[in-house]
C-alpha cells in the first residue's frame, strides 16, 4: 500500500463567487493575491438565492445562508475550491465538512450615511424616511432618531443607490466598505462613529471558505490570513453564535485592538448590542476587554459579552 500522499493544490484554482459587482470585486481581489503567489486562478460566477429574492426582508426569507448554500454546493461537487464571502453573510456555523480557510484584513467596518440631500443624520426632517432592511440597522436608527420612518431597500448596492437616486428615500445606510470597494466613496455623506452604529459582526472582512481536510490548499490561504482581523471578528461572531444570531436579531457586535495592529500585545475590546426584534425593551448594550492571543480566547470574550446581555434580558434566539 503505498503511504497517502498530500492532496496537491488544484490548477487552476476556482472561486466560487456572486455575480454581484462588490461580490466580483472580492473574488477578483483574492484571485489577485493568489496569483502573486504563483497560482493560476479562474472565478466561477452564480446566482444564490439571496440575489434572486428581491422583495422581501432578508430576515423573512431564511436570513445568511442564503447568499452562501449555491457557493457550497460548487465546492462539495469540486466545481470550485474556495469561495470567498463578505463575512457578515457567512452564518456562525457552517456545514458540516466546510471550514473558514482564512479571514483577510478588514476594509473600513463603519456604517455609512448616504443621501442626496442631506450631509449627516441629524439634518434629516423629522419623519424623513430611511433605507434599509437590517434590523440591526433599523433598531440602532431609531434610537438615534425615533422619529424617522425606516423603509426596506433590498438588492445590490448599485440598485440600492438608484432606489435612493429615484427620491424614494431621504437617505440610506450602507456599509462604508462596500461603497469604498467600488469606488463610490463619493457617496458617503457621514461615517457613523461605532459608537453611534456599532457595526455587525465582521462587518468589512472577507472570508474564505473551502471543504475541510485540505491541507496545502488551507496552508496557502492561511497565508492570506490577517491574524488582527481574524481575532477581532472571530470575537464578533462568538457574540453572535452564543445568542443564536440571525438577520432576525438586531445584533451588533464590533471588536477593536487597542494598539492599532497589536495582536501581539494587545488587548481586544469588544462592544456589542442586542435590540428585541419585538421593540419591547430598550437596545441593551455591553462592553468587555482582555488580552487575546489566540482563536479560543477571542471565542470566550465573545461569550462573555453575550452572556452579560443575556442577564441583562437579552433571549437566545430559537432558529
Ligand atoms: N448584507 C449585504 C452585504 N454584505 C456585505 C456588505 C458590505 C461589505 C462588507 O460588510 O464587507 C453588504 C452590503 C451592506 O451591508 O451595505
Amino acid at each position: 500500500m503505498p503511504i497517502s500522499q498530500p492532496q496537491p493544490i488544484p490548477a487552476p484554482l476556482v472561486i466560487a463567487t456572486r455575480e454581484s459587482r462588490l461580490a466580483l470585486w472580492q473574488a477578483e481581489f483574492v484571485q489577485g493575491l493568489l496569483q502573486a503567489r504563483g497560482r493560476a486562478v479562474q472565478l466561477l460566477g452564480m446566482t444564490t438565492r439571496g440575489d434572486q429574492i428581491l422583495d422581501r426582508t432578508l430576515s423573512k426569507v431564511g436570513g445568511k445562508g442564503l447568499f452562501v448554500k449555491e457557493l457550497e454546493q460548487a465546492l462539495a461537487e469540486g466545481r470550485a475550491h474556495l469561495a470567498v464571502h463578505s463575512l457578515k453573510d457567512v452564518p456562525m456555523e457552517l456545514p458540516e465538512g466546510f471550514v473558514l480557510a482564512a479571514v483577510l484584513e478588514r476594509e473600513d467596518p463603519r456604517d455609512a450615511f448616504v443621501s442626496n440631500d442631506y450631509a449627516t443624520l441629524d439634518d434629516l426632517p423629522p419623519g424623513a424616511v430611511v433605507g434599509t432592511s437590517s434590523l440591526r440597522r433599523q433598531v440602532l436608527l431609531q434610537h438615534l432618531r425615533p422619529d424617522l420612518r425606516i423603509e426596506p431597500l433590498r438588492g445590490n448596492l448599485d440598485t440600492r443607490l438608484r432606489k435612493l437616486d429615484e427620491g424614494q428615500y431621504a437617505a440610506i445606510v450602507l456599509a462604508t466598505a462596500g461603497l469604498l470597494r467600488l469606488k463610490l466613496q463619493q457617496r458617503v455623506r457621514m461615517v457613523f462613529p461605532v459608537a453611534q452604529m456599532l457595526p455587525a459582526a465582521g462587518q468589512g472582512a472577507l472570508g474564505i471558505e473551502v471543504r475541510s481536510g485540505q491541507q496545502a490548499l488551507l496552508a496557502l490561504l492561511q497565508s492570506l490570513a490577517h491574524r488582527p482581523t481574524w481575532l477581532a471578528t472571530a470575537a464578533e461572531r462568538a457574540v453572535s453564535r452564543t445568542l443564536g444570531g440571525s438577520c432576525s436579531v438586531p445584533l451588533a457586535a464590533h471588536a477593536q485592538w487597542s494598539q492599532p495592529d497589536g495582536a501581539q500585545a494587545g488587548l481586544l475590546q469588544l462592544d456589542a448590542a442586542w435590540g428585541d426584534p419585538s421593540g419591547r425593551t430598550a437596545l441593551l448594550q455591553t462592553c468587555v476587554t482582555a488580552r487575546v492571543d489566540d482563536l479560543a480566547q477571542a471565542e470566550q470574550l465573545g461569550q462573555r459579552a453575550a452572556r452579560q446581555l443575556l442577564e441583562a434580558g437579552a433571549v437566545v434566539a430559537v432558529p
